[in-house]
């Protein structure tokens, strides 16, 4: 027996309130329904997507693991995860890509995409099998040796031309690493107040312009991971107009918000790579992701065990977690400022991920016939953040004690809730 499920008084992008009626998986015209739920005032948006998360399995589980990593992507409003590969052993072949990409299908809470490595072991030396990835059953069409620059010129070339053939996206973790041994946080007053090794800005927005030309000469689509200072939108921007090259981005909800000046408390939790920026360049990333230069919002959750935290600056791994704070953020730094409407939301954190990734069943629209994959958002349900209370396996977020400005209540993936009434449908 198919039921129909309404969704009474829900308000699609922010817009007029209205029923919307869901029925073996997809949204359908009025009908007659079985179940009603009261969804006054609640925002409904397409489930978003996260082109880039870290799930940390296979290899470090005590921080995340699949199913903890899916649960916290369902609370946040997520239908789609893609998962970086810098895991041990590292998703740099067929075995590991589709492990992940089972375990995702066996958790069942989100669309678990596993990224490829770009090379081997995320060595920078030697291509990964990026084909034999492509054709495994998880379909891989992301490659990424996040956590490291593809920093060797002609292997990102050679990358370029692989990922052109297959159709796929390579997305660069912008650092050229001969410029940041060493560097703790973003150079300039405050680092150097605090007397922590300065992180030149140049080494993301040079490799940002050689890219550019690289994937331009070679016909393929480059994806800029975690972009964050004023330059590198500039660059961008002229290599839009310029060189006609098929390039994407996208920006972290914590280079939206905080600046390098989080650093004054010593305490790691806000030590990420790239490092936190200041103020003028939050403000420019701002207003980059409002007229488009920078295409989506993506996570970098990157949830790390105690030990990897509590300790001195310098010994601390970098990254934060993001997936349960990333839509609230986007509403304080992005809808609450005036930048953004509630369609914008829709726009960088579920609609242009799905096109880049090339998801044909993710960031669709909320009408009949297309599927029922989407998050219901009470934008006026405050909450405070503690990183005990969240789903992640870790508790590094930058955000513990702030207040949120808005509640995911609700999270449906293809007709069946994943999340219901702010809690884990398992
Ligand atoms: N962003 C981070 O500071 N850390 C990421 C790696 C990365 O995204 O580069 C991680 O894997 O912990
Ligand atoms: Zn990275
Ligand atoms: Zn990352």
């Amino acid at each position: 027996m198919t039921s129909t499920i309404k969704l009474k008084g829900v308000r699609p992008y922010g817009e007029a309130p209205t029923d919307l009626y869901v029925r073996d998986g997809e949204l359908v015209e009025a009908t007659d329904a079985d179940e009603t739920v009261d969804a006054d005032g609640l925002v409904a948006l397409p489930g978003l997507v996260d082109l880039h998360t870290h799930l940390r399995e296979p290899g470090g589980e005590e921080a995340e693991t699949v199913e903890t990593g899916s649960a916290a992507a369902a609370l946040g409003g997520y239908t789609a995860v893609f998962a970086m590969p810098n895991t041990d052993p590292v998703a740099d072949s067929p075995v590991v890509v589709e492990h992940v990409w089972r375990r995702g299908r066996e958790v069942g809470l989100v669309d678990v995409h596993p990224v490829g490595a770009v090379t081997v072991g995320l060595e920078g030396a030697k291509l990964a099998e990026m084909g034999m990835m492509a054709a495994s059953p998880a379909g891989v069409r992301m490659f990424s040796d996040d956590g490291r620059c593809v920093n060797d010129p002609l292997i990102m070339r050679r990358a370029l031309e692989y990922a052109r053939a297959l159709d796929a996206v390579v997305a660069q973790h912008a650092e050229d690493h001969r410029l940041t041994v060493g560097a703790q946080a973003h150079e300039g007053p405050v680092a150097a107040r605090l007397g922590l090794a300065g992180w030149d800005p140049t080494a993301e927005e040079s490799i940002i312009a050689r890219d550019v030309m690289l994937a331009a000469a070679a016909g393929a689509r480059l994806h800029v991971c975690h972009l964050s200072t004023a330059r590198s939108t500039e660059i961008l921007r002229w290599a839009r107009e310029t060189l006609d090259v098929r390039v994407s981005a996208e920006v972290t909800p914590h280079h939206l918000l905080l600046t390098d000046t989080a650093a004054e408390d010593y305490d790691p939790v806000h030590k990420v790579n790239p490092p936190l920026r200041p103020a003028a360049d939050t403000e420019a990333l701002r207003r980059a992701l409002a007229d488009g230069t920078l295409d989506c919002v993506a996570t970098d959750h990157a949830p790390h065990a105690v030990e990897a935290k509590d300790c001195e600056w310098s010994a601390a791994r970098p990254g934060m977690l993001g997936l349960q704070t990333a839509l609230p953020v986007v509403v304080t730094t992005m809808v609450a400022t005036g930048l953004l409407d509630w369609r914008g939301v829709a726009r960088v954190c579920s609609e242009a991920p799905a096109r880049i990734a090339g998801l044909t069943d993710q960031g669709r629209p909320l009408v009949p016939g297309e599927p029922a994959t989407l998050t219901l958002v009470d934008p006026e349900a405050a909450w405070t953040v503690r990183g005990a209370a969240l789903a992640s396996r870790a508790e590094n977020t930058p955000y513990e004690g702030m207040e949120m400005p808005a509640s995911v209540v609700h999270t449906m993936l293809r007709g069946r809730w994943t999340v219901r009434d702010g809690k884990v449908n398992a």
